[in-house]
């Protein structure tokens, strides 16, 4: 039975966590950006074309003697941040840490938008949602992990991502020496194709006081809402109720129409962020929340920081991103459609 396990590394500022992933015969390497909010594996390939690259190293369909077109199918996709892209498909053998997969939907891409084209480090996006939200037609295909799933010793994989390190997402088991505490579960609602789960509010605890935020003294809030797992997303968004109760508590802090979110004076120390969900207190520490320097390039230099909280604007639920992986080990138990959450 296999197990799989790559290393996820962090792009600028933890903006995105990428992974090798092995398309074709003899196998290409390709670094993608492993996105549990969508469903499809998609690359920049032969067919992108020239004026859309930037850089980023093209999956060639041609010296892959595996490779088969699927026939009449196409695929076109966007993204929560307005980014798209498009184009046709093939079938091919793919792996990722070891373990493989034959006749993977690939998807090649005849069409990126600006944001995909400059960021050279990424040669695509391994879909890791359900199936339910592939955006090949005519006939929608299955993704990475639900091909393999059969093949692994447990039908799970679990991201275990870090702050200005890499991490590693593990693929048929879960390494216990990756988080401290017990494995909380919670069930998941995949009607919507997401990751989607229901949280109860928040309380706000002192750095590094993790007791504290279980005291009265951390009052609880209680805005519910509904938010999907989301690890192709950087940051943490929000209701813009919560958020705002929550930057209360951190002198400073404000909204900046210029950098398009929550900023505050680098010096502060944010309180850390507990949210609640089902019995499990999840902790974001504040030093998470100091996202990423805003007027200098360094942190050291820097007068204003922006947060790793913002609001989930418009979106019909919240949206748990990088910044809470990195403080929240988890498994998603594909099967059980279960998410499972430890601190690390
Ligand atoms: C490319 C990309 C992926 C995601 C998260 N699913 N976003 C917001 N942008």
């Amino acid at each position: 039975d296999d197990q799989g396990e790559v290393s996820a590394v962090p792009q600028l500022f933890d903006v995105e966590y990428l992974a090798p992933v092995e398309i074709g015969t003899p196998p290409q390497t390709l670094n993608l950006n492993f996105d549990t909010g969508s469903s499809d594996l998609w690359v920049f390939s032969s067919e992108t074309p020239e004026r859309q690259q930037g850089g980023q190293k093209l999956f060639r369909i041609e010296d892959s003697t595996t490779a088969r077109r699927l026939d009449n199918h196409t695929w076109t996709i966007t993204y929560g941040d307005g980014s798209r892209s498009a184009g046709n498909v093939y079938t091919d053998t793919v792996s990722v840490g070891g373990v493989t997969v034959f006749g993977q939907a690939v998807e090649s891409a005849t069409s990126v938008s600006a944001s995909f084209t400059h960021d050279a480090a990424s040669s695509g996006l391994l879909g890791l949602a359900f199936d339910s939200i592939n955006q090949v037609r005519p006939n929608k295909q299955k993704t990475f992990i639900s091909n393999a799933l059969d093949s692994l010793e447990y039908p799970v994989f679990t991201a275990n991502l870090k702050k200005a390190e890499p991490g590693n997402y593990n693929f048929g088991f879960i390494d216990p020496t990756e988080f401290t505490g017990p494995l909380s579960f919670i069930p998941i609602n995949a009607t919507s194709g997401f990751w989607q789960f229901p949280a109860s509010g928040f309380s706000i605890s002192q750095p590094g006081n993790a007791s504290f935020a279980n005291s009265t003294a951390g009052m609880f809030v209680p805005i519910a809402h509904t938010a999907i797992a989301d690890t192709g997303t950087t940051l943490l968004l929000l209701p813009a109720a919560l958020v705002q109760a929550y930057y209360a508590q951190l002198p400073g802090a404000k909204t900046s129409a210029s950098e398009g979110g929550w900023v505050f004076p680098c010096k502060a120390t944010p309180p850390d962020l507990v949210l609640h969900i089902g019995t499990y207190r999840a902790v974001i520490p504040g030093e998470l929340v100091r996202f990423a320097p805003v007027d200098t390039d360094d942190f050291e230099t820097a007068t204003v920081c922006y947060g790793g909280v913002q609001t989930a604007n418009g979106l019909p639920f919240a949206i748990y991103g990088d910044v809470f992986f990195k403080a929240q080990f988890t498994v998603f138990d594909v099967e059980g459609e279960r998410l499972g959450f430890a601190p690390k």
